[in-house]
C-alpha cells in the first residue's frame, strides 16, 4: 500500500502556490488519485505534519509530497529523515526551486505533477545523497541543496525576513532578492578566518566570506555554486571564497550564475564526506537556505539515504546539465 499525501506551503511564492494547488487538485480528481492533503500554518509546520504522516505510517510505505520552495522540501525532509519507509517528491512553486533545477523536475506544477504520477506508477524511486549537520548543541538537521555559513548565510537570512521579496516575487523577479541582499552588505560585511577540516585534513583561510557545502549544483534561485557537485555521489562539494577584495567579489559573483567562479584563485573547491567548520567568531549558517544557527558545525553525507520521486531515465550524470530552467 503507498498512501500518498501532500503538504502544501499556501504562503510560498507570495500565496503563488495557494493558486498552484487548486489547479493540482483538479488534476488529481480528474484522475482519480486518492489522497490526503495538509497545509503549513507556521514556520517549521511541514516538519512536524511530515513526521507525524511517517509515524502513523508504522512502517507502510507512504509518499510525502512537498509543494512549495525548498524551504518547503527542507521541512518535509526532515521530517521524515529518520524513516525508511517514506519517499519523498517535489512540486515547485516557490521563488528559488533549486532543488527542482538540480534534479531535472519540471518547472511548471502542473506539469511535475504529471510527471510525479506516471513517475510513482512506473518506477521505484532515485536514492540521493543527503547532508547531516550537527549543530554545537548536537542538533540533526538534514539538507538536499546545500548549506553554508558566513556571508551567504547571512544573505539568506534577510532574505527569508524580507519584504523586497515578496515585492519581487509579485513582479517574476523573486531570484533578484539574492542580488539586491548581496549589493546591500558586500561593503559593510568583514570576512573572517575559517579553519576547515575535511575527511581529517585540515584547511584555513585567513580571510573567507563564506564556504558553502552543495549536494548538488544549484543555489541561491540558480547560481551555479558547484558546478560539478552530483547528488548520487556520496561526496560533498565544499566552495570557500576567500582573500577577496569587496570589487572582485561582486565580479566574482557575477560569474557563479554560470559556474564561472570557480576560475578564480579566491574560490577554492574541495570534496569530501566529513566535514568541521570552524570560524573566529561564530558565523550565521543556512540548510536549503533556511536559518539554522551559527558555527561552529559539523556536516557529513549521507550516501542515497534518501528515495525521491524522480524521473526514472534520469541519468545520474545530467542532473547538473539543467542550465537553461
Ligand atoms: N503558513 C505559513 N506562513 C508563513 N510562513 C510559512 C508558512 N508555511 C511555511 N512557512 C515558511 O515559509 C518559508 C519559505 O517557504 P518556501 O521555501 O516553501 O517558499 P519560498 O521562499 O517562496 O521558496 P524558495 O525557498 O524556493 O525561495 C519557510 O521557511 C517555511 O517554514
Amino acid at each position: 500500500m503507498n498512501n500518498i499525501y501532500f503538504i502544501i506551503n499556501p504562503q510560498a511564492k507570495n500565496g503563488y502556490c495557494q493558486k498552484v494547488w487548486s489547479q493540482l487538485e483538479k488534476i488529481l480528481m480528474e484522475q482519480k488519485i486518492s489522497y490526503m492533503a495538509f497545509f503549513t500554518e507556521y514556520s517549521g509546520h511541514a516538519e512536524e505534519i511530515s513526521q507525524t504522516i511517517a509515524a502513523k505510517a508504522e512502517g507502510n510505505r507512504a509518499t510525502i509530497i512537498a509543494v512549495g520552495g525548498d524551504g518547503t522540501l527542507h521541512e518535509v525532509l526532515n521530517g521524515a529523515a529518520l524513516f525508511s519507509n517514506v519517499q519523498v517528491a517535489f512540486i515547485p512553486c516557490g521563488s528559488g526551486n533549486d532543488f527542482s533545477r538540480g534534479f531535472g523536475i519540471p518547472k511548471k506544477p502542473s506539469q511535475a505533477l504529471f510527471s510525479l504520477l506516471k513517475e510513482l506508477d512506473q518506477h521505484n524511486p532515485l536514492f540521493v545523497d543527503t547532508g547531516k549537520i550537527v549543530t554545537k548543541d548536537n542538533k540533526d538537521i538534514y539538507f538536499i541543496n546545500n548549506m553554508g555559513a558566513g556571508f551567504d548565510a547571512l544573505i539568506s537570512r534577510e532574505v527569508n525576513r524580507s519584504r523586497i521579496k515578496r515585492l519581487l516575487n509579485r513582479f517574476s523577479l523573486g531570484k533578484f532578492v539574492y542580488v539586491y541582499f548581496l549589493l546591500k552588505n558586500m561593503f559593510t560585511y568583514k570576512p573572517v578566518s575559517m579553519d576547515i577540516k575535511i575527511d581529517g585534513r585540515k584547511y584555513s583561510f585567513d580571510s573567507a566570506w563564506f564556504v558553502t557545502v552543495s549536494n548538488q549544483p544549484f543555489y541561491g534561485g540558480g547560481m551555479k555554486i558547484s558546478p560539478d557537485a552530483s547528488p548520487f555521489d556520496g561526496l560533498l562539494n565544499i566552495t570557500v571564497v576567500h582573500d577577496l577584495s569587496r570589487i572582485k567579489l561582486l565580479f566574482v559573483s557575477i560569474t557563479v550564475f554560470w559556474g564561472g567562479h570557480t576560475k578564480f584563485k579566491e574560490v577554492t573547491a574541495l570534496t569530501g564526506r566529513s566535514i568541521k567548520i570552524h570560524s573566529s567568531g561564530a558565523l550565521f549558517a543556512h540548510a536549503d537556505g533556511e536559518d539554522i544557527g551559527y558555527t561552529p558545525l559539523e556536516v557529513s553525507a549521507c550516501h542515497k539515504a534518501l528515495p525521491v520521486i524522480l524521473d526514472g531515465n534520469l541519468k545520474e550524470e545530467e542532473v547538473n546539465m539543467n542550465d537553461f530552467y
